[in-house]
């Protein structure tokens, strides 16, 4: 067994070897710095560059558990591996409520002294919070006592980035902490309001009675949602580009749950045979009239309405992203069900959402991190994250008439568009 292993490290130190010659000729061909916690390191490598990096990632993250005894191993993962879990959220939570990148000075430093005062905390906190956070790259110390940005503090400059950790660790991680007690309670629910989301909350409600409660809530969730759009794996260009949207002619596309409108304006930006109706919940339009793009005026427009009721519009193409998701078998059986009657024959379907893999079918951090989405997606919303079969099985059990289609993805994208046509002769 010491052997074997031995040889399995030393396979992988090659591969880590071999794959960073190739990531950094790579690089020296985009003219793209080599990688770094620098404040201004760049935030996204290129695409040709993800097969690549996943291997280093995946080859360093094999040493480094194989090197742990197993009790270290647990605890790692347990507690420092990702966002959503455990210290690494204390630390992010203070940072985020109290907004702490926005008291140091990009490009500069502060002290802790400075910071305990802005925030009230006691410089003492704020020393061993920031330092337990510097061990993530978050911040770092130039010189004693002061504190200065890496790339990874910088980007919380941003109030959509800082809302979405915010939301990692004010929601989201409370709601964890009580999903097995609410998966003990409530086996097998599919019910929004029983979950450990509902549990944290001290709520018989669900999710969205209890954030649509609290505007302030109900903001960080929205933002949250606009942060994604900064991350490679959920970047709306997956969407334009993995799809031959061009082919589909003059169509009426509906985005349901489309939010404030961020993938149709992309899509009706580089397609002109598209006209969009985003459909949502009133909320979701506050002021997003105005950030039509001029040239989408009269081909983008925005309707109110909620998706358990009967679909108004007949349209060619119902786009749902990241929609379903969200929603137990049960409750995604009654938003396709209030479609059927907008429906016309060669209507399209087209989902944009993760296709949960087979274990060890993709890269190993890939699978870790929609495996933690879809226990999320279990704690606050009684939902999970479905493989292609599942999908196919959910549409099948409401309607044969919803005829598969395909599915296409790309490596460094985190969802799928997966399309169905309704094959009904009226
Ligand atoms: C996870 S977000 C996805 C938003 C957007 N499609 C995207 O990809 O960023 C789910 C969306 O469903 C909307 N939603 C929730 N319940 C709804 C309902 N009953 N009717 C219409 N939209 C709803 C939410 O407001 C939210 O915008």
């Amino acid at each position: 067994m010491a052997t074997q292993s031995a040889s399995r490290l030393a396979k992988l130190a090659a591969t880590i070897v071999d794959s960073i010659a190739t990531l950094e000729s790579s690089l020296q061909v985009h003219g793209v710095p080599s990688p770094s916690f620098d404040e201004d390191a760049p935030t996204l490598l290129p695409r040709d560059t993800v097969d690549v990096r996943d291997a280093i990632i995946d080859c360093a993250a094999e040493i480094q558990d194989m090197l742990q005894g197993p009790l270290d191993l647990m605890y790692r993962h347990g507690s420092a591996l990702t966002l959503w879990e455990f210290n690494n959220c204390v630390s992010l939570q203070a940072i985020t409520r109290l907004k702490i990148a926005n008291i140091v000075p990009s490009g500069g430093q502060t002290s802790y002294t400075a910071i305990a005062k802005q925030t009230g905390l006691h410089e003492q906190a704020v020393r061993r919070l920031l330092r337990h956070a510097m061990t993530m790259r978050v911040f770092r110390e130039p010189e004693a006592g002061m504190v200065a940005h890496t790339q990874a503090s910088r980007a919380l400059l941003d109030p959509v980035a800082n809302d979405w950790v915010g939301l990692g660790t004010e929601e989201m991680w409370p709601a964890a902490t009580r999903m097995l007690d609410a998966l003990q309670k409530w086996p097998g629910s599919q019910e929004p309001r029983e979950t450990g989301f509902a549990l944290a909350n001290g709520s018989d409600r669900s999710i969205y009675q209890i954030l649509e409660a609290d505007p302030g809530r109900a903001l960080r969730f929205a933002n949250s949602m606009k942060a994604y759009m900064l991350m490679q794996e959920y970047n709306s260009t997956h969407v334009v580009n993995n799809y031959d949207w061009a082919s589909l002619g003059q169509v009426h596309l509906v985005d349901i749950g489309g939010g404030a409108g961020h993938v149709s304006v992309e899509l009706a930006t580089h397609f002109p045979n598209i006209s969009v109706t985003v459909q949502d919940m009133e909320n979701m339009f506050e002021g997003a009239d105005s950030q039509i793009p001029a040239e989408l005026q009269g081909r983008l427009k925005y309707m109110v309405h909620d998706f358990f009721t009967p679909q108004p519009v007949k349209a060619d193409v119902y786009f749902l992203r990241w929609v379903f998701h969200n929603w137990s078998d049960k409750y995604c059986a009654l938003i396709i069900k209030a479609l059927i009657p907008a429906l016309k024959p060669g209507a399209r379907l087209i989902l944009n959402e993760t296709c949960m893999p087979e274990p060890g079918a993709i890269s190993h951090w890939r699978e870790k991190y929609i495996r933690s989405f879809d226990l999320s997606m279990g704690a606050s919303f009684a939902s999970y994250e479905r493989s292609i079969d599942e999908w196919k099985a959910l549409f099948a059990e409401v309607d044969q008439r919803f005829k598969f289609q395909g599915v296409n993805g790309a490596t460094d994208s985190a969802l799928s568009l997966i399309e169905f046509i309704w094959v009904s002769e009226e």
